[in-house]
């Protein structure tokens, strides 16, 4: 009999009469000595009862339970791999691993159950490098709360969108002035703005006629949208998109543009181009009649050679395009509605002849009643006239009146605005890009498949960066806020009165300045940003 003290007590074995004498001896010592860690005999722990495991699965290695899950889940017949001496029951060896991975790779390419989940499983859609800056569809209530704007250009430079720019005109790249006609535009914005497009993809959206805008801006290279949007002319096409024209997407061998952009959020293009869809159908209409009249004019007119036998038609196919003179844009919106408005510029020029201070300025599509310079005291009698005026016919229900900084602007009643204005453009370039009719490419190429992307990818691909300074420009902030464009409120610190209440903007500018510092970043992105021909 063992007997090693321990706590003080012996440990015995139970084999004779003595020896359980004895230990009921000590067990009575150590209950009156309570002594820890001892328990007479029948009330010690019982051991938790080991796990029967059946014969299986004990002699099954971790090597072989893979093996017997892999067949149950595919149907596959797995063999054993060969075993080295050395290696141990129960850990997988790296021959082990490599035989069985081999096996599984060889075994999965020919399992239909797998094939089958392949292709019923679709792939995740790729992450974005760069997630554009979430777009706000509430309005802000408090526009302290938005950041600046001058990171944004900074952020610009790593990612891979093509940057379509939008600019306001009065109080975004001219400070505003009290006299309407000296808002001219600096030497240092028109460089600015022209060296923004030179490597991106600039309009200008006012509330100014078309013409007038042309004339302070002096770029002939941008789009100008007039009159709220109401009139637009351009180069009519997206900027330098050629020089993207000579790589070829692998499903359709079409010529691809963003192909390196098309990661951006995916998700913001569907819905942009689903809104577009809902809202803007007779626009649509009116495309598909220039599309068809341009197709038309391209059957009678002598084709374009058809670079179809080249190795590199379609980079030929691109230069031609390039080359080409562009067809440039013209569209009006309510053109009917001229001699209307006209008729009311008259009438409010003359009643408003009484109240000093006050201007009228025909903008073609709108009217501007101004009242910065009129005493405090008349400006209601200012708004009472503009009222009076819209009430009688034919103005009544034809115009209608928005209040912008210290202006007053008549323009057609109908669901037109900067915001429709610029989804217009948008709009307009990408038919534009993707049109590839005239070469007769897009033969049994699905509609939305002819250039290699689809509306989606396109929209995907592009950032809209939208500056401007009014409560007319929301229009646009909030138009532009499903594809996750920047937009920019400028907005003067002490400008109390003058600022919209609520922005949907994503940023804010203190002034012109800064609008300037901005567009020289925006520039500089641009020239940053890696080629996509180079890849
Ligand atoms: O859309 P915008 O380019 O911002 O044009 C809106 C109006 O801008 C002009 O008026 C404003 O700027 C003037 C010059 O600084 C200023 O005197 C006036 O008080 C502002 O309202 C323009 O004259 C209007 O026709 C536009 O509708």
């Amino acid at each position: 009999m063992a007997s090693t003290p321990r706590n003080g007590i012996a440990d015995l074995s139970l084999e004779d009469d003595d020896s359980i004498k004895k230990m009921s001896e000590v067990a009575k010592f150590a209950r009156q000595n309570n002594i820890p860690g001892y328990r007479p005999n029948g009330h010690h722990p019982v051991p938790k009862p080991q796990k029967q495991r059946s014969e299986n699965s004990i002699r099954e290695t971790p090597m072989s339970a893979l093996r017997r899950r892999l067949s149950g889940w595919f149907g596959l017949s797995t063999s054993k791999p060969p075993r080295r001496a050395n290696s141990l029951p129960g850990k997988i060896s790296r021959d082990d691993s490599e035989h069985a991975l081999s096996e599984l790779k060889q075994s999965l390419s020919q399992s239909p159950r797998w094939q089958r989940r392949r292709k019923s499983v679709p792939k995740p859609p790729p992450k974005p490098r760069m997630p554009p800056p979430p777009p706000r569809t509430a309005p802000c209530s408090d526009w302290r709360e938005l950041q600046s704007a001058r990171g944004i250009a900074q952020a610009l430079r790593a990612g891979r969108r093509q940057l379509v720019v939008f600019l306001d005109y009065d109080g975004t790249l001219t400070p505003i002035v009290s006299d309407p006609d000296a808002a001219t535009l600096s030497d240092h914005m028109r460089d600015a703005v022209g060296k923004l497009s030179d490597r991106a993809t600039v309009a200008i959206v006012s509330g100014r006629a078309r013409e007038k805008l042309r004339n302070f801006v002096q770029l002939p290279e941008l789009y100008y949208a007039g009159s709220h949007g109401f009139d637009i002319d351009g180069p009519g096409g997206l900027h330098a998109a050629s020089s993207f024209l000579c790589r070829r997407a692998p499903s359709t061998k079409r010529p691809i543009l963003f192909r390196r952009w098309r990661r951006g959020r995916r998700g913001d293009g569907v819905a942009a181009s689903r809104r577009w869809r809902a809202f803007t159908s007779s626009a649509r209409h009116r495309y598909a009649g220039a599309a068809e009249s341009r197709r038309r004019r391209a059957s009678t007119a002598t084709p374009p050679p058809r670079p179809r036998e080249s190795p590199h038609r379609y980079a030929v196919a691109a230069r031609a395009r390039r080359d080409r003179p562009p067809a440039g844009l013209r569209h009006s919106v309510s053109s009917e509605m001229v001699p209307v408005l006209r008729a009311a510029r008259d009438l409010l020029i003359e009643r408003l002849q009484v109240i000093e201070g006050s201007s009228v300025e025909d903008n073609r599509f709108s009217v501007s009643v101004h009242w910065r310079n009129v005493a405090p005291t008349d400006r209601p009698a200012v708004e009472a006239i503009v009222d009076s005026t819209l009430r009688e016919a034919p103005f009544a229900g034809v115009l209608r009146k928005n209040s912008g900084k210290c202006v007053y602007e008549l323009r057609p009643d109908v669901k037109w605005d900067k915001g429709e204005a610029v989804l217009y453009l948008l709009e307009l370039l990408r038919r534009r890009e993707t049109d590839f009719d005239e070469y007769g490419d897009d033969d049994g190429v699905p509609e939305e498949r002819i250039a290699g992307f689809t509306e989606d990818e396109w929209y995907g691909g592009v950032l809209p960066v939208y500056v401007g300074d009014d409560v007319t420009d929301e229009d646009a902030f909030k138009a532009i806020a499903p594809f996750g464009a920047v937009s920019v409120l400028v907005c003067p610190s002490g400008d109390k009165v003058e600022r919209p209440r609520a922005t949907h903007a994503t940023h804010t500018l203190k002034d012109v300045d800064d609008v300037r510092a901005f567009v020289d970043e925006l520039a500089s992105a641009c020239a940053a940003r890696p080629s996509v021909r180079g890849r």
